[in-house]
C-alpha cells in the first residue's frame, strides 16, 4: 500500500440533503479527484433544528474514509464548527486513525494538521432529546444486552443499525421493539483505489455509526441515542512514539466525551448520546448476555461477518474476536449450550493456543480486534480452570499451565470481584443505568 494518488491537502467541497427523501451526499477532495458518499435516511418525520448541524459532523466522520485514501499532511474543514466541537474533530484523526497511522508507518497523521473554518458558527438552541431511545445494534452480545436492559426497564426503545445485514435483522426480529435502518454507501471508487494500491487501514467507524444514529434520532422526534461500548474499549493496544494506539477509539470513553461535547458546542444538544455498557467490563456483559437464551440462534460478535464483500454467515471461528467471545461467554453458558452458539469447540482447538496467548498478555500486544483487557482474559481462564465443563478443556489446561509457570499466576478473588462490580466511569443518566442495574 502507498500513495497512489498525490494530494496534498483533504478538502471539503460541500455536502447536500434531501429533506424530503432524507438523502444526504457527501463531497471529499483529494487533488483533482472527488468522491462522495451517500446515507440514506429515508423521509424524515420532523426537522429538527439541529438536524443540519448533527450532519455537519457526521460530514467530519466520515470524511476520514476518504482521507485515508491518500493520507495527505492537512486537512482543510470545509464547514464552520463551533470552537467546542474542535477537541473532538482533533482526536477523531489523530487518535481515531492512530491504528492507521501505526500500521502504514505515517507517524505524522498523529499530529495531522487541521485548518477550521473561520469564523466558528454561532453557539444554537439547546434542547435534550427526549423521546424513546434510539439503541444501536450490531449483531454482538453487547447490543443485545443493551436492547433488554432498555425493554425491561419499560423505556420502550427503538433498534437502530446503519446497513443492517441478515445476522442484525435476526437479532432485531427478536425483539418486539420497532427498527430503523439506514442506508450508507461509501463512494464506489474507493475499491478501485484500493485494489491500485491506496492506503488502507481502521477508521473510527463507531463514530460515524454514532452520528448517523444522532441525526435519525432527530428525523423522528426521538431520545437519546444508546450505544453498547464497554470499558474496556478505552484501553490502548500499545504505545508507538510515546502515544496510545487503540483500534477501539471510537468506542472509548473519551471517544464518547468528546463527541457529546461536541454535540453540544456545534448542535446544541444536551445528552443526545451515551454508552449504556461503559461501566461494565467484558465479563460481566458476557454474563448479563447469558441470561438470555433466545438470541443463540442468530447472536454474531465476529466481524468477519460483517465484511460488506465475502463476508462469513457467522462466527468464523478462529479469529482474536471468536477466541475472546468464547471466553469470555464460556464461564456462564457451559460447553453445550456455547458449542451450538458458535458451531465448534474452540478449547479443543490446539491451532488456536498462540491467539490465546496473545489474549492473556504471554506473547505481543493485545490485537487490533474488540477484544477484553489482558486482565478480564486472565479473570475468564481462572473461572474455566474451576468450571467441570471447561476445566480438562485442552486449551484451557495449556493456559493456565503457561499462566501459572510466567510466575503471573491466576487472578485472585479480588480481581474476580473487581470484574462484576460495574463501577468504571460511565456518563449513562441514574435512569438508564436503573434499567441495566435491574437485569441482575
Ligand atoms: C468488517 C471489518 O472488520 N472490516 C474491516 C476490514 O475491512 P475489510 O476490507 O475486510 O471489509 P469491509 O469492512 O467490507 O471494508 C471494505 C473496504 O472499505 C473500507 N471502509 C469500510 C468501512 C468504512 O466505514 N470506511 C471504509 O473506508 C475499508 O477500509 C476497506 O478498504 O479492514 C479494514 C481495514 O483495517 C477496516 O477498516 C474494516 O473495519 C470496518 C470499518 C468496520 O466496520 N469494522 C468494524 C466491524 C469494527 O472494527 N468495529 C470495531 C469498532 C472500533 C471503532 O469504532 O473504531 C471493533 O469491533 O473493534
Ligand atoms: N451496523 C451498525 N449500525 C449501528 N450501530 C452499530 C453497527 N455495528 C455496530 N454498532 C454499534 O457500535 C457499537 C460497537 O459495536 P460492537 O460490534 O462492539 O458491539 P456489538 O455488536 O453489540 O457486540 P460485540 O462486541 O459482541 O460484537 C455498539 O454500540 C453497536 O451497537
Amino acid at each position: 500500500m502507498g500513495a497512489v494518488i498525490d494530494a496534498d491537502a483533504l478538502r471539503f467541497p460541500g455536502r447536500e440533503f434531501d429533506p424530503t427523501t432524507g438523502v444526504a451526499r457527501f463531497h471529499y477532495a483529494l487533488g483533482d479527484l472527488v468522491l462522495t458518499e451517500t446515507v440514506d435516511f429515508g423521509p424524515p418525520s420532523v426537522l429538527h433544528p439541529a438536524l443540519d448541524r448533527v450532519l455537519d459532523l457526521l460530514y467530519v466522520a466520515a470524511s476520514t474514509s476518504y482521507y485515508k485514501i491518500a493520507a495527505p499532511k492537512r486537512v482543510e474543514l470545509g464547514t464552520p464548527l463551533a470552537e467546542g466541537a474542535l477537541p473532538w474533530v482533533h482526536a477523531l484523526f489523530h487518535e481515531g486513525l492512530g491504528e492507521f497511522a501505526y500500521r502504514n508507518d505515517l507517524p505524522y497523521v498523529l499530529d495531522l494538521a487541521i485548518e477550521p473554518v473561520l469564523p466558528h458558527a454561532g453557539v444554537p438552541e439547546r434542547s435534550t432529546p427526549a423521546g424513546p431511545p434510539l439503541t444501536a445494534v450490531g449483531g454482538g452480545k453487547d447490543s443485545i444486552v443493551s436492547m433488554e436492559a432498555l425493554q425491561h426497564g419499560g423505556l420502550d426503545p427503538v433498534l437502530f443499525a446503519v446497513n443492517p445485514n441478515a445476522i442484525i435483522r435476526s437479532v432485531m426480529a427478536v425483539s418486539p421493539q420497532p427498527v430503523r435502518a439506514v442506508k450508507r454507501t461509501l463512494d464506489p471508487r474507493m475499491r478501485e483505489l484500493n485494489a491500485a494500491g491506496a492506503y488502507n487501514g481502521h477508521i473510527p467507524v463507531t463514530a460515524i455509526n454514532s452520528l448517523i444514529a444522532v441525526a435519525t434520532s432527530l428525523m423522528h422526534g426521538l431520545g437519546p441515542v444508546v450505544m453498547s461500548n464497554e470499558s474496556s474499549a478505552s484501553v490502548p493496544n500499545l504505545s508507538w512514539l510515546g502515544r496510545d494506539i487503540n483500534h477501539q477509539w471510537s468506542k472509548g470513553l473519551p471517544a464518547e466525551a468528546h463527541l457529546r461535547d461536541a454535540l453540544l458546542a456545534h448542535a446544541g444538544l444536551q445528552d443526545a448520546y451515551f454508552s449504556l455498557l461503559r461501566g461494565l467490563s467484558e465479563l460481566h456483559i458476557a454474563a448479563l448476555f447469558a441470561k438470555f437464551t433466545t438470541y443463540d440462534a442468530v447472536v454474531t460478535s465476529c466481524n468477519q461477518a460483517f465484511k460488506q464483500r465475502d463476508a462469513s454467515d457467522r462466527w468464523c471461528g478462529h479469529c482474536p474476536k471468536c477466541r475472546f467471545v468464547f471466553l469470555a461467554l464460556a464461564p456462564f453458558t457451559g460447553r453445550e449450550r456455547l458449542v451450538g452458539i458458535f458451531g465448534t469447540d474452540i478449547f479443543t482447538d490446539l491451532s488456536q493456543l498462540e491467539g490465546y496467548r496473545e489474549l492473556m498478555g504471554l506473547t505481543a500486544h493485545k490485537p487490533f480486534e474488540c477484544v477484553g483487557e489482558i486482565e478480564e482474559s486472565l479473570v475468564a481462564l481462572r473461572l474455566l480452570a474451576e468450571h467441570p465443563d471447561w476445566r480438562d478443556a485442552p486449551i484451557v489446561r495449556e493456559l493456565v499451565a503457561e499462566v501459572t509457570a510466567s510466575g503471573g499466576g491466576l487472578p485472585g478473588d479480588a480481581e474476580v470481584d473487581a470484574a462484576f462490580r460495574g463501577d468504571a466511569p460511565t456518563l449513562a443518566p441514574p435512569r438508564y443505568l436503573e434499567a441495566l442495574r435491574a437485569l441482575g
